[in-house]
């Protein structure tokens, strides 16, 4: 006898089983400290490769991981493409392939969608709350995209701001932004008015040049750097980038993957996992850039918490 035919879990199912990011902020947090302990911590994940499609101004990533802890044992699938103005198609698709990791059976085939969006925010959202200045008061937010409605979600569920600011290089789609979330959200003309003294800034575009100038930002500022994820791409300029305290998901991928981290030549302080780990500090009151290129054990995270309710709904 085979084994069993594999689930197929889509992006309403993922939805549903996972409604909200902030769900898996305790399982985030010990992987990303497992990722940082080196082989003691039970993370298998090879930096990822990502594959350039000529022609197309399109990436595909493949991302596999196994995590100890977690029992799951995945790879990621993930397109990403720069300029898709005439598609109906998003920037970013993504599935997520899990197997058992006792034998090796697919045990189910994941929209990976909605599960880049929330992993990736709420790994965020750890860092926020790791190294953002006591009492912050602005969120701002440079980009409108998925991770903007994403990132805008967790954080103003796990935060209290007085005022959210967007910006985006489209004000159209900001504004279609700040009408669809739930809270007041102040749509800014320029990125250097919607950054200008806030005190959290997120930075979710497709730049491939800097649009975050470290001249505005004000000291003791939280930035978390989601986008620019290749060699040669920017969002953050150089002043910003020298002037921080600097603190990746993971050191190997921001020296491999990063345009802001390699092309600034900024010395990275700390993964985000020793300082959840407490090998090193977080320093909130310095001005602190968290680079995320974002990790496949934190889709394994991801995919195991949706693939566990789906079974015990099913
Ligand atoms: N660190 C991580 O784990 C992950 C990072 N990302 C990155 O986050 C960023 C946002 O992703 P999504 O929201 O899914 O993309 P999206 O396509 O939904 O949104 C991108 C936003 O950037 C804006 N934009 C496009 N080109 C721009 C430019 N040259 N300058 C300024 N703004 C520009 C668009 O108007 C749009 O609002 C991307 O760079 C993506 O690669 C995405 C997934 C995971
Ligand atoms: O981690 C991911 O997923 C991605 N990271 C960078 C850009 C594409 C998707």
């Amino acid at each position: 006898m085979g084994s069993a035919p594999p689930a197929f879990i889509g992006a309403e199912e993922v939805e549903k089983h996972l409604p909200r990011a902030s769900l898996l902020l305790p399982a985030l947090e010990a992987a990303l400290g497992n990722f940082s302990s080196g082989p003691a911590g039970g993370v298998v994940q090879p930096l990822r490769t990502v594959l350039a499609v000529p022609g197309h101004g399109g990436y595909l990533g493949v991302m596999p991981a196994y995590s100890a802890a977690d029992d799951a044992l995945i790879t990621k699938l993930v397109t990403f493409y720069e300029h898709l103005k005439d598609s109906p198609a998003p920037s970013h698709q993504a599935t997520v392939l899990l197997f058992d990791p006792r034998n090796g059976s697919l045990k189910a085939v994941l929209d990976g969608s909605v599960i880049t969006a929330k992993r990736t925010a709420a790994v965020s959202a750890i860092a926020t709350k790791l190294l953002m200045p006591a009492f912050a008061e602005v969120l701002c937010i440079l980009g409108a995209g998925v991770q903007a409605y994403s990132h805008y979600e967790i954080l103003t569920e796990l935060f209290t701001f007085k005022e959210v600011r967007i910006w985006n290089r489209s004000k159209e789609k900001a504004e279609k932004f700040a009408s669809s979330v739930h809270g007041p959200v102040r749509v800014c003309s320029s990125a250097q008015e919607a950054v200008v003294g806030a005190d959290v800034i997120v930075t979710v575009t497709m730049a491939a040049e800097p649009i975050l100038s470290g001249a505005w930002v004000k000291p003791g500022a939280h930035i978390n750097a989601i986008g620019a994820s290749r060699p040669d791409w920017r969002e953050l300029d150089d002043e910003l980038m020298k002037n921080c305290f600097l603190f990746v998901d993971s050191k190997e991928a921001a020296l491999t993957e990063s345009g802001d981290v390699i092309l600034s030549g900024a010395e990275i302080f700390a993964e985000l996992g020793e300082v959840l780990k407490g090998t090193k500090p977080a320093l909130p009151e310095k001005t602190t850039v968290f680079k995320s290129l974002g990790l496949a054990v934190e889709d394994a995270v991801a995919a195991k918490f949706v693939y566990d309710a789906w079974s015990a709904a099913n």
